[in-house]
């Protein structure tokens, strides 16, 4: 019997967990079916669906963990039982009822009349009064088994201080059962005119932003927020913009779709930036994450590894954690004394027979299509079979959006078609080989049912997490049935030892369960003890307790990153207006303009050489760009900027500035080496489809930004490995990695060397004035910025001159990037923008505006994400 863990062995197992404090899970719908009775206490059910999320709400709000936990939850649509004389509130919901007695099974396809579809909410609006909805608050806040806070959705004036009219209410989850759960499970609408989609996107936003409204109404500094699925995506980063330093996590509990299908979603960059807001991502299988990593690269830009992301100055991690079921309350609830009288009543009524279960919604990406035509092939190929196995299949109507609205509903109908041909085929008067039961179970026929099948069958073509199987495997403890699991369902990844399938192999489906059918008991039982101790040890009370103590270590790592401050704007001007002499180091790419998909498209702004020109008219400044760039790219953008100084090709070339003549530090410098290198990067040019070389005087680009991302990175680390260990063994170069390139140039110089050699030419106190330093003296203010690899030279080389040539105070190295990235720079900006604004700022030239600011930006939260969801969304 699955067992709980006691507090005492929770406790040992995950002493992080005891901290102690305030969980808040978002999740878009309460756990309760609602119903409404003017002036009267509400009506409240467990809801439907999703038990295994809310059996880890229970969990956590339980004695068993120390968490003080509150779920954030819209209403979902709430029932007037005013608008339904067929459903009072003291009779059984619709949604109840039950497949009647045992004898009903042997119905042919039976299509049972009582059976009704949920209560459809009522249209023409529902009027509650504020009394009655702090009822509901206070029915919510204070029940036993999860404590909620509801959220309530309804249109601005429709929401008053008297109480609130509800209209139209499946509309908050249109634009995510519509859109978004359609395309995760890689199916695509027709396009439309966008009218439609619009509305249900501005809805969606909107429902968004008022969960963040209501968490941020309850959560205290410290409390950890779980973000649940795909209705509330945007949820983390609403959250992000307005309380910086929250823990917020965020779980996906559907598939994710490869960056080729969801590059078809119209919305996907603000729904994949919705969730950057995290500090963890999480999914249910390894290859949703991989497609999530793989479209924050190739959507949004943003550097990926395994591990998570890179986005607006933080990281975001990404993990994988399978969720299990409640396995201990699965089990008591299937060996309840009516479970075992329904259990026997089918297993007497099916004697002799081979039963086949399935339990499916009828969502098109459920598969069940393709289970009858795998049932058909079946019967076909082993005919000793027929009349011996009967297919029991039941079926809850679907919940998807789009096949909801559809009013032919084409898979129900080619569901009834498959099953009325196979009965007409391999039925007689007294049996049917399909039994299909279109409603809801009750519990205990559900477990009966699982109990008594002989094989699982899940075709699903596509699923996050399939509840079915795992209950399945509690259900069969005693009777060792094998589960046949589709590989495309979410669970697969973690239920290794089950049959695994391809639902569209139809014979090979057929083959798979006569193998089934024939398995020795030795083999049932092994199987069955393997996939019994996966399902009840990773259950769900593991699954979040794994998930809390990721968010937890996620949090460390990011607290102990050393973190570079922001470059302090008011404290840098107020040194560079004391100084009276100054010297600039700018690199070009990815510092003054920002990094573009083609070299030759990073052209400089015309604000940038307005103040560039404006720094460098001022004669007690020294303004110096330092770039891999090659002489004719910075000549031609600017070139024609008086007084500025040029490092080209790290420091292959300089030009003084005032100065037209290049100096050429290169010159004696053997370039034999460049054939060679010439040759490597053309092999795998060959090999990288829209990877280029950009050859300069001196050093030798590879780029690979153009071509597929994971090839180009790939090759690149393939083709750093060939040049470390071959070339730069016999030639004395060096080989950097920079931002989606590759670098080759001589080691004797670098930016690090030209940085100094500036230092020393403008350091010069007491002496006369020379052509280079028409202004000696001291250099007492010292600006240096730059955003890869290649600048840390110059940071290092400024680092070891503060101290002994320069005072450490009237240094600013700044690096553009994020505030954790490993840097020598005492100061970090996130963008080239801000550096603009700085230089602006300095140059007197900038935005007035930007002057009147320094000195009130809050740093704080100028390092965390900001603004990723533009206001006029709406
Ligand atoms: O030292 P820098 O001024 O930072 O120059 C470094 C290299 O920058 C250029 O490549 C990079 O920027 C391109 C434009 O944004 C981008 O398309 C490319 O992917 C980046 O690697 C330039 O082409 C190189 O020559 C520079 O060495």
């Amino acid at each position: 019997m699955a067992r709980r863990e006691s507090l005492s062995e929770i406790r040992a197992a995950n002493p992080e967990l005891f901290l102690t404090g305030n969980i808040i899970s978002a999740t878009f719908n309460i756990p309760h079916a609602v119903t409404y009775h003017k002036g009267g206490a509400w009506d409240l059910k467990p809801r439907r669906g999703q038990s295994a999320l809310i059996d880890s709400f229970a969990y956590l709000s339980s004695e068993a963990t120390p968490w003080n936990h509150t779920v954030v939850a819209w209403t979902g649509e709430i029932a007037n039982p005013d608008d339904d004389p067929l459903s009072p509130p003291d009779t059984p919901s619709a949604a109840a009822t039950t497949i009647g007695t045992a004898n009903s099974l042997s119905a042919p396809v039976p299509i049972d009349a009582n059976t009704r579809l949920p209560t459809p909410p009522p249209v023409d609006g529902l009027w509650i009064p504020k009394a009655d909805q702090t009822r509901l608050e206070h029915q919510l806040s204070h029940s036993r088994t999860i404590r909620t806070v509801p959220v309530w959705l309804a249109d601005e004036n429709e929401a008053t201080a008297d109480g609130i009219m509800l209209k139209d209410q499946a509309r908050w989850r249109r634009y995510a059962e519509h859109d978004l759960y359609t395309l995760f499970h890689y199916k695509q609408h027709e396009p439309t005119d966008g009218r439609k989609e619009r509305a249900q996107w501005a809805d969606y936003y909107r429902m968004n932003q008022k969960f963040a409204n209501k968490i941020i109404e309850i959560y205290k500094p410290g409390d950890v927020v779980i973000v649940h699925d795909y209705y509330l995506m945007l949820l983390p980063s609403m959250l992000r913009q307005r309380a910086p330093k929250m823990y917020i996590s965020f779980f996906l509990h559907s598939p994710f779709p490869s960056s080729e299908f969801l590059r078809c979603l119209p919305r996907r960059k603000e729904v994949l930036e919705g969730i950057l807001g995290a500090n963890l991502v999480g999914f249910q299988s390894y290859s949703y994450s991989r497609h999530f990593l793989s479209c924050c690269t190739r959507i949004l830009g943003f550097p990926s590894d395994t591990l998570g992301i890179d986005a607006y100055g933080s990281r975001v991690q990404v993990g994988v954690f399978p969720i299990g079921i409640d396995a201990a309350k699965v089990e008591t609830a299937a060996w309840a004394d009516t479970v075992n009288e329904k259990h026997a009543a089918v297993r007497k009524m099916y004697e002799g027979k081979k039963i086949i279960v399935g339990r499916d919604r009828l969502d098109s990406v459920r598969g069940v299509a393709q289970k009858l035509q795998a049932f058909e092939r079946f019967l076909e190929l082993y005919p000793h079979w027929r009349e011996k196995v009967v297919l029991i299949q039941v079926t809850s109507p679907t919940s998807v959006e789009a096949e909801k609205g559809d009013p032919e509903n084409k898979n129900a109908s080619r569901v009834n078609e498959l099953i009325t041909k196979i009965n007409g085929e391999y039925g007689s008067l007294g049996f049917s080989p399909v039994q299909h039961y279109p409603q809801y179970l009750s519990q205990a026929e559900y477990f009966a049912l699982l109990r008594a099948a002989d094989i699982g069958l899940i075709t699903s073509v596509r699923d996050g997490m399939n509840t079915t199987s795992l209950e399945y495997i509690v259900c069969q403890k005693d009777s060792n049935g094998p589960l046949i699991l589709s590989e495309f369902s979410g669970t697969a990844g973690s239920l290794r030892d089950a049959i695994h399938i391809n639902p569209w192999d139809l014979s090979g489906v057929a083959e798979k369960i006569n193998m089934a059918l024939t398995m020795s008991e030795e083999e049932r039982a092994k199987m069955q003890t393997s996939l019994y101790t996966h399902v009840t040890t990773q259950n769900v009370q593991s699954w979040i307790t794994k998930f809390i103590r990721k968010v937890h270590a996620a949090l460390s790592e990011t607290n102990s990153v050393t973190s570079t401050p922001l470059l302090d704007r008011a404290l840098l001007l107020s040194r560079y207006r004391a100084a009276k002499k100054r010297l600039f180091m700018f690199d070009y790419d990815g510092t003054l303009t920002p990094i573009v998909r083609e070299p030759s498209a990073a052209v400089p702004s015309e604000r940038i050489i307005r103040y560039l020109q404006s720094l460098a008219s001022d004669p007690r400044n020294a303004v110096w760009i330092i770039s891999g760039r090659d002489q004719e790219f910075l000549q031609q953008h600017l070139g024609h900027i008086p007084r500025i100084g040029f490092s080209a090709e790290h420091g292959s070339f300089m030009r003084d500035p005032g100065s037209h003549e290049w100096v050429n530090l290169a010159e004696k410098f053997d370039m034999g080496w460049q054939a060679e290198v010439m040759e490597v990067f053309q092999r795998y040019t060959d090999k990288v489809p829209g990877s280029f070389i950009e050859r300069k005087r001196c050093a030798l680009t590879w780029h690979y930004r153009l071509a597929e991302p994971e090839q180009g990175l790939h090759m690149s680390r393939e083709c750093h490995r060939e040049l470390e260990t071959g070339i730069a063994q016999r030639w004395e170069v060096e080989v950097m990695p920079g931002k989606a390139n590759i670098e080759v140039r001589p080691t004797f110089i670098n930016k690090g060397e030209i940085a100094k050699r500036l230092v020393a030419t403008y350091h010069n106190p007491g002496a006369a004035p020379t052509e280079k330093d028409p202004y000696p003296g001291e250099i007492e203010f010292a600006l240096c910025s730059g955003d890869d690899f290649t600048d840390e030279d110059m940071f290092r080389s400024l680092n070891s001159a503060c101290g002994t040539i320069l005072d450490d105070q009237h240094v600013f190295t700044v690096t553009v990037g994020a505030s954790t990235k490993v840097t020598l720079a005492k100061w970090h900006l996130l963008e080239p923008e801000d550096v603009i604004e700085c230089v602006g700022l300095l140059a007197g030239a900038g935005d007035p505006a930007s002057l009147e600011r320094v000195g009130e930006v809050n740093l704080a939260a100028l390092s965390q994400v900001e603004g990723h969801i533009p206001a006029e969304e709406l």
